[in-house]
């Protein structure tokens, strides 16, 4: 079950900052500094950034671009910025993903900052994108990147907040956990293109959202027809009947909009999935729960 809202914390404004990434990372950083602090200005809570917004999307890119986020200070300025921002402005930003060099690997991360500027979690990318539609798109992240191992939820001043990279929104089984955990709202910082985008991102989007009966919000860089890999951008954000509730076209944009968190229990009273599940028939086995548990 959800965490219960006191009413007045049940509402509040989420901005997605739809960026244009460019192959200058000191200008996207300042660009993202910009976005958040208008976002904030415009009354935003929680920012979400898109996926890999500090660097082109490429293999060619990532090991070039890619920062040391433990280290923290010089060594990582695109996560010194949001933490920074977050502990001025007082607000929640779940921070796209940067690829993140940790020892010989790199990570494609999402960093979670609180109101107090701390870092509250880190996500690497699940499932990376691999991928091979012949003529139309191939992608091969783990070319270079080492998959993470572990799904994240975070506990914020704006509810619980389940994290997933792009391709991880694939894994209905991801967002089910989260949901099993008692997750609010679901963050999909994403990079779609323009074969998956028309067919998956709202889609999937609405699906992960009506089948937990939670909100889901994603984040893509604005579409540059010019770089190598095109988003499709459609940054949007999907409330618990599945219904869309803000989105966008693919230019850059800071889509703001209010997240009602009371939404969750009206739906689920509506439609009461978590009392008909068959639980007797088929379950969703936590791992992680279980192996933590065994360990005992
Ligand atoms: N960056 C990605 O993971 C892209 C993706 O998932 C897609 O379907 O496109």
């Amino acid at each position: 079950m959800a965490a219960s809202f006191k009413s007045d914390e049940a509402r509040f404004k989420i901005a997605l900052c739809q960026m244009l990434v460019t192959s200058d990372k000191e200008r996207n950083i300042v660009h993202a500094r910009k976005a958040i602090e208008e976002a904030a200005n415009k009354g935003a809570q929680l920012v979400l950034l898109p996926e890999i917004w500090n660097s082109p999307y490429s293999n060619d890119s990532f090991p070039v671009y890619a920062e040391d986020i433990d280290a923290g200070g010089d060594a990582s300025p695109s996560t010194a910025m949001l933490s920074e921002l977050s502990r001025n402005l007082q607000i929640t930003i779940v921070g796209g993903s940067i690829p993140e060099r940790s020892g010989d690997k790199l990570y494609n991360t999402c960093c979670v900052f609180g109101t107090d500027g701390k870092l509250k979690a880190k996500h690497r990318k699940i499932h990376l994108f691999d991928i091979d539609i012949p003529g139309q798109m191939t992608f091969k992240e783990s070319l270079t990147l080492t998959a993470g191992d572990s799904p994240t939820i975070v506990d914020t001043d704006v509810g619980r907040i389940g994290i997933g990279i792009c391709y991880d929104i694939q894994f209905q089984e991801l967002a089910m956990l989260y949901a099993a955990r008692g997750a609010h709202l679901l963050c999909y910082p994403g990079a779609f293109n323009m074969v998956t985008g028309p067919l998956h991102w709202e889609l999937i989007q609405r699906a992960r959202a009506a089948d937990g009966q939670l909100f889901v919000a994603t984040c893509s860089p604005a579409r540059d027809t010019n770089a190598g890999y095109v988003a499709w951008g459609h940054s949007t954000l999907v409330g618990p009947f599945g219904e869309v509730i803000a989105t966008t076209e693919h230019d850059e944009a800071i889509v703001i909009e209010e997240i009602d968190y009371s939404l969750i229990d009206q739906r689920r009273t509506f439609l009461p999935f978590q009392k008909q599940r068959r639980g007797d028939l088929y379950q969703l086995v936590d791992v992680q729960r279980r192996n933590t548990e065994l360990t005992k």
